[in-house]
């Protein structure tokens, strides 16, 4: 029958038509929702992968897509990869921070490994920069990190805040007149700076230069005296002291550029690893006769901050000569004699000796020779060995076993004895002589 094949024939047509519609219908419905998508990443700045990496932290509320989006687009400057620059820049990249610049002028040591943990026993020998970007593009390539192998002096950093626009710095540096320079720059700049610091179980944070805050000149006008200040190479630090601190500076900066409450500026924050305490003291206010950040500033422009200080931009020791050659004796002719030498006497701290020492020598720490707590040891030790001519003076790399026998020479000016000074110290001694002696 004609009009039944009629029929079905516009059946099946509208059947096809109805699928042909379906199938619209659902691109239609994908089409809204990848625009719905595209429009929420736009909005945001975001990819889905950095979505689905900042997640945690994102719903966080002080942080939110605002406080992410300001991190992406934030420039940090990090002066230092050392023990506390390694976990600052290891948190903040793995944050998302958008631009990074790390900036040391420094080589890997096995000394480092211990807290500096960008850098494993590979990168000994290699700048800490370079060791750094390494291990930091592993864990964040969406981060831009740029690093600087230079030393930062007035001239370098004034180049660097110029050319670029930081939104915060991060002091992780040791020793005094780089930390006046960074302050410096940053109250001239107007940029926080995240300052911390660490020795032995104790470590120190706080943000400078930050909403009216006190600069660190405000706190400390006078620079210190440069024979009170100790390095971690000679006082020590344990490692996870700086990881603390340095953790802690990644975080300050993260709340600075989130622009949350309760930045730690105005504020020092105290910690004692030793009985496991935080504690926060309240500092002075800003200091309106400061003279970098006061109302009638000084310091209108970088200045030379080791001549400022006193002392150099580095905490590497620096070697004294205050002994003419005749009172000396280089590690080559030591290591023929002291085997045999009776008096090899170690004016390294205790603590120095315990760790390592040549067998035959005996420990007398400069500390208490120069406070003539050694004399009647010593008096004694002589008289035992009366028939000798030489005494063997050693340290750690050679300033304190000089300074050692200018005491004794003194002291024993009417003896029979010699004080000889070892060139250089254990530390020549294991470079020269004997590469089983550890250098620390
Ligand atoms: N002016 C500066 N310019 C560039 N880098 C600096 C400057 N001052 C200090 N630093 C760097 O800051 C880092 C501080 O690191 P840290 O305090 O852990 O000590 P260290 O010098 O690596 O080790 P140690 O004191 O045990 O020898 C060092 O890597 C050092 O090179
Ligand atoms: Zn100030």
């Amino acid at each position: 029958m004609p009009e039944e094949t009629e029929v079905e024939q516009l059946e099946k047509e509208i059947e096809v038509l109805k699928q042909e519609l379906k199938q619209k219908e659902a691109r239609l419905q994908l089409l809204k929702s990848v625009k719905k998508q595209i429009v929420k990443h736009y909005s945001n700045h975001f990819t889905t992968d950095e979505i689905t990496r900042y997640s945690r932290q994102m719903l966080v509320p002080a942080i939110g897509v605002a406080g992410q989006n300001a991190l992406k687009q934030s420039n940090v400057l990090i002066v230092g990869a050392g023990g506390l620059g390694c976990p600052a820049a290891l948190y903040l990249v793995a944050a998302g921070v958008g631009h990074l610049t790390i900036v040391d002028n420094d080589e890997v040591e096995l000394t480092n490994l211990h807290r500096q943990i960008l850098h494993t026993e590979a990168d000994v020998g290699v700048p800490k920069v370079e060791s750094a970007l390494g291990k930091l593009s592993n864990i964040n390539s969406n981060v831009k990190v740029n690093p600087l192998h230079l030393h930062v002096n007035s001239e370098s950093l004034m180049g660097l805040l110029t050319k670029e626009n930081f939104d915060v710095v991060i002091d992780c540096t040791d020793n005094v007149p780089t930390r006046y320079l960074l302050n410096d720059a940053c109250v001239l700049k107007k940029i926080p700076l995240v300052s911390g610091s660490a020795l032995q179980l104790e470590g120190q944070l706080t943000v400078y230069n930050y909403k009216n805050g006190p600069c660190y000149r405000c706190l400390f006008p006078v620079p210190p005296a440069p024979d009170s200040v100790t390095s971690c190479g000679d006082g020590g630090v344990v490692g996870i002291v700086p990881g603390v601190i340095g953790s802690l500076q990644a975080l300050e900066t993260v709340k600075i550029i989130a622009d949350t409450s309760g930045v730690l500026n105005g504020r020092l924050l105290l910690f004692d690893g030793s009985n496991t305490t935080f504690r926060n003291v309240k500092l002075r206010n800003k200091n309106l006769d400061c003279q970098v950040c006061g109302s009638h500033p000084s310091i209108t422009k970088l200045i030379d901050y080791e001549q400022f200080c006193g002392t150099r931009a580095h905490d590497k020791v620096i070697n004294i000569e205050i002994l003419s050659n005749s009172e000396c004796m280089n590690v080559i002719q030591f290591s023929k004699v002291y085997e045999q030498a009776p008096i090899v006497i170690d004016v390294r701290p205790s603590v120095e000796y315990e760790m390592c020492h040549l067998t035959n020598s005996i420990n007398i720490p400069y500390q208490d020779i120069e406070k003539d707590e050694h004399l009647d040891f010593l008096k004694e030790l002589l008289a035992i060995h009366s028939g000798e001519k030489d005494v063997y003076v050693l340290c750690r790399r050679g300033n304190d076993s000089q300074r050692a026998v200018v005491k004794l020479r003194d002291q024993f000016r009417d003896s029979n004895f010699t004080f000889l000074n070892i060139t250089g110290g254990l530390h020549s001694f294991a470079k020269q002589v004997d590469p089983a002696f550890p250098i620390y």
